[in-house]
């Protein structure tokens, strides 16, 4: 199997957080000049609240933060006075494509270290919604960890596990419940002090109960006392949350609407796939009837299960097509190169060349 990609490793290391309320982490960055460091909890309207040395702090954002991306929560900034005038180099970001327009992506989380891909055990693995989650886990320079929530409901927690860690490469896969406590102690080990972790995953697996149940403190609203009857979902503030045992966990909505920002995460994800391809005869195989086809050889020889190369396949294309939409440069070269081959196709049948 590959390894990560480069810029992917040691994705732990050189951590900034804040220990504790008011304390800023000793690694935390280099503020500029006459300026104080602040941690991004939440974002309003706007209107950031930051935890800084004297605690907790609503700051207004300058106009010098309006980069394009804005400010995400988990976020480092610089604050003078009520004022946040500098958004600190991220060393990991989530970005989520703004919904139905252009090519705009907005960062959802930034310095994340460790993705939770939460799903529910009990029915069917979606193994293949969990491979997604997990592309964009490693394409945002996070590490990934499955956690598979309501592992009271399943009747053999074993075998899901292993089925699930069979087929995320790489990844450690946990079974937690926050009905009977099961596994909550080592996925707070994951979450040690100066880590930041993130949760992704769909609604209703039991997130905002995970969230709860770490912090010990009935901080998300979940789907179990909510009676407001408007609708399904029930995370509305972005948060980052304080565990007490020091990591940091930042649960926000936007997070469920993630985009593959490249192909980066995918090559991690199906890295047995990703290996196969490149003993393809062909570089540019598709992997369809070309002959020398090293994935096509590994379905047949039943190493490979097709559902799973279908699923890397469709998400290479979202993959190519967020590239295309994030990068208006190859969006010209992409038009360019079709013009030219429909130029070529006209000039083809029965048109003499002059
Ligand atoms: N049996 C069992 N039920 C759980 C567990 N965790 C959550 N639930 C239930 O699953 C339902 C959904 O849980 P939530 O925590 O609201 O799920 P969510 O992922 O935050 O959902 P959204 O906020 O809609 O994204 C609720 O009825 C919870 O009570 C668990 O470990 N075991
Ligand atoms: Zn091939």
């Amino acid at each position: 199997m590959r390894g990560r990609p480069p810029h992917l490793r040691s994705t732990i290391s050189g951590v900034m957080h804040l220990a504790a309320p008011g304390c800023v982490g000793d690694d935390a960055p280099e503020p500029p000049d006459g300026t104080q460091v602040a941690r991004v909890l939440r974002v309003d309207r706007g209107l950031l609240t930051v935890l800084a040395a004297a605690g907790e702090q609503r700051v207004h954002p300058g106009g010098g933060l309006h980069d394009g991306s804005g400010v995400a929560v988990g976020d480092w900034v610089a604050v003078r006075g009520e004022l946040a005038v500098r958004v600190l180099p991220r060393r990991t970001a989530f970005v989520r494509t703004a919904a139905g327009r252009g090519s705009a992506p907005q960062v959802v989380a930034a310095n994340v270290d460790v993705v939770l891909v939460v799903d529910a055990l009990g029915g069917a693995a979606r193994l293949r919604r969990i491979e997604r989650y997990l592309a964009v886990a490693w394409a945002s320079g996070a590490t990934p960890v499955v956690v598979l929530t309501k592992a009271d409901l399943c009747p053999d927690v074993p075998a899901a596990l292993a089925l699930v860690a069979e087929d995320a490469v790489g990844v450690d896969v946990l079974a937690v419940s926050a009905v009977s406590g099961a596994g909550l102690a080592e996925l707070r080990a994951r979450v040690h002090p100066g880590c930041t972790a993130a949760m992704v995953g769909p609604s209703g697996v039991g997130k905002s109960s995970l969230v709860n149940a770490l912090t010990g403190r009935p901080v998300a609203a979940t789907a179990g006392i909510r009676e407001d009857g408007r609708g399904r979902h029930t995370t509305t503030a972005r948060e980052l949350h304080q565990l007490p045992g020091g990591g940091l966990l930042i649960d926000t909505p936007g997070m469920r609407e993630l985009a593959l920002p490249g192909a980066d995460g995918l090559d991690t994800t199906y890295a047995d796939v990703a290996d196969w391809a490149q003993d393809c005869r062909f570089r540019d195989c598709a992997h369809r009837t070309e002959p020398g086809c090293a994935v096509s050889a590994a379905i047949d020889r039943g190493e490979l299960d097709p559902s799973r190369f279908t699923a890397w396949r469709k998400l290479q294309a979202e993959a190519h097509r967020q590239e295309l939409r994030a990068d208006a440069r190859a969006r010209a070269e992409e038009h360019a190169r079709v013009r030219a081959f429909s130029r070529e196709l006209r000039a083809r049948p029965g048109r003499p060349r002059r």
